[in-house]
């Protein structure tokens, strides 16, 4: 009898809950499904494996939402998501649904409502008082710490010149955590001298881990997660990132109070304070109104939300690049022959000047952001029932996963070649795509990233003290195609690490 009366509530509740949705169920039955559904779990079965069979699985969908006009559906559960590939419609998307999707919960519990991740509400106020912060000028006063940083990587690769293939991954994201810190904290933790660098580690890990919350189910409920023993580890690493950043906002409150009282009538009235290189930090605290600005906490924040949207991306583009350029020697020579034109035989670190010279580098890296873009997917809510350009109408309550990666790789917006390495498509002459949202790395609309001039100096910088030194060798590609396995990691990385060998350049 209670089986039975159990019975009945459940069928009972599930009818309501789908009379509810009954207007979801109805608008996604006009769109195609991007594979085969079962009853109930949807095509949640297919994300089981690991981190390079996920990034397969979503790339398979890219290109059959490219079939189907660029949108296809797919029921995660209960959840519905689209796999959004059309430029058109992508734009409209990234300008009107501003929320993020809640698998960003699992990294909020590390940067709280930092920009990046937090609700529009929050992120408003946020985003006007962020965006000063990223002006060109103040951009381009980093490039002193990012050359010297990117000079302390190349002399570190140094070490492994003839010595075969080796994964250039940490070289890489030891150096762009090193910039990020000195140009947004003012501290060098010396990542790259400091192989067991804790906040390198603590980094890495809890990256890692918000990246398991989100593939394993099981992780998620947060009662469930704290039974599993990564959840210790979980909150060390936590607490030792929120103790490191909360020092140097201590430090830096303490320094600016000091700055003020020393003061004289002279600096106040010509402001002389603000010709001084400032970090990201010091500009946060002035831009948000001083003391009556952000709390210690809102700092917090922002500076965790720039270290971990700056580190790895840029890590992963440099990383991307220079395994291209080893599959295709040619290419190299060419980047080679520039690099000799703008610095001779002089081992001088690069000054700003020098970055706009380097026009056939910055292709190589616009092509090489094209075919392997750092962050392949942006997931958005659809918060009230949207009509988007193409006609297809996006229930509210559905996720959308615009694929950055399909847009980049379809050869309705990039020709027959789609799929080759190509630097010389981004030639003035030649860039001649239909709609701006068919290149966008970087996003687009009023959440695209803020950091994109600074992520082009961090990589052109370091890729040109790596590439005037050493010929990066690997396996050449027998064709246009470059074939690198890929996996998705929080960003899409390369599975093996970027694999490179190094030889030395002559000097003179
Ligand atoms: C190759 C390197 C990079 C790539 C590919 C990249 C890509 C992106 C993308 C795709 C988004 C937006 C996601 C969306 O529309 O929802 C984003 C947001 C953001 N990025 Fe980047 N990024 C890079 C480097 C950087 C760097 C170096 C910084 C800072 C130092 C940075 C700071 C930010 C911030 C603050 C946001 C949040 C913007 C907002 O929500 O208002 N990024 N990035």
């Amino acid at each position: 009898m209670i089986v039975i009366l159990l019975i009945v509530l459940v069928l009972g509740w599930f009818s309501v809950f789908r009379y509810r949705r009954r207007n979801m169920y109805k608008l996604a039955a006009a769109i195609p499904d991007v594979d085969k559904h079962i009853p109930l779990l949807g095509i949640a079965h297919k994300f089981t494996g690991n981190t390079e069979e996920i990034m397969s699985v979503l790339q398979r969908y890219s290109y059959n939402s490219m079939k189907h006009n660029g949108l296809a559906k797919g029921w995660l559960g209960h959840i519905l998501y689209f796999v959004l590939s059309n430029p058109v419609d992508s734009e409209v998307v990234l300008k009107t649904c501003l929320e993020k999707d809640d698998l960003h919960r699992f990294i909020r519990a590390i940067i709280g409502y930092g920009g990046i991740f937090a609700p529009v509400s929050i992120w408003r106020r946020r985003r006007k008082i962020m965006v000063p912060a990223f002006s060109p000028r103040i951009v381009q006063s980093f490039v002193g710490i990012i050359s010297e940083q990117s000079e302390k990587l190349a002399s570190n690769l140094g070490k492994r010149v003839g010595k075969g293939m080796f994964s250039s991954w940490p070289f890489l994201s030891a150096y762009t955590l090193d910039s990020v810190c000195e140009t947004a904290l003012g501290v060098k933790i010396n990542a790259q001298g400091d192989k067991d660098s804790s906040f390198l580690k603590s980094m890495n890990r809890i990256l890692n881990i918000v990246c398991m919350r989100i593939f394993h189910l099981w992780l998620q409920p947060v009662w469930l997660f704290k039974l599993f023993p990564v959840f210790n580890e979980h909150q060390s690493c936590i607490e030792m990132l929120h103790d490191f950043v909360d020092k140097v906002i201590q430090n830096k409150r303490e320094e600016i109070k000091r700055e003020n009282n020393s003061k004289t009538e002279v600096d106040y009235e010509y402001n002389l304070g603000s010709y001084k290189c400032k970090t990201f930090l010091d500009l946060l605290i002035t831009l948000s109104g001083a003391e009556k600005g952000y709390t210690n906490i809102e700092l917090r924040e922002e500076v965790l939300t720039l270290t971990v949207a700056g580190t790895d991306t840029s890590a992963v583009a440099i990383g991307f690049t220079l395994e291209l350029l080893s599959k295709y020697p040619e290419i190299q020579e060419k980047v080679y022959k520039e690099l000799r034109e703008v610095f001779c035989d002089s081992e001088r670190p690069l000054i700003k000047e020098d970055l706009e010279k380097m026009k056939y580098l910055e292709r190589v890296v616009k092509e090489s952001l094209r075919l392997f873009p750092p962050v392949p997917f942006i997931i958005r809510k659809v918060l009230e029932d949207m009509t988007l350009p193409s006609g297809s109408v996006l229930p509210a309550g559905s996720g959308i996963v615009v694929s950055i990666w399909g847009i980049h790789r379809d050869p309705k917006y990039w020709g027959p070649e789609a799929e080759h390495f190509d630097p010389d498509r981004f030639l003035p002459e030649r860039f001649n795509v239909e709609h701006p949202c068919c290149y966008l790395p970087f996003s687009s609309g009023p959440r695209n990233c803020l950091g994109y001039q600074y992520a082009m100096i961090s990589i052109k910088t370091s890729l040109s003290a790596i590439l005037r030194r050493y010929k990066v060798v690997g396996e050449p590609e027998k064709g246009p195609v470059p074939r690198i396995r890929v996996k998705l990691d929080i960003m899409m990385k390369s599975v093996e690490g970027c694999q490179v060998a190094l030889e030395r350049r002559p000097t003179k």
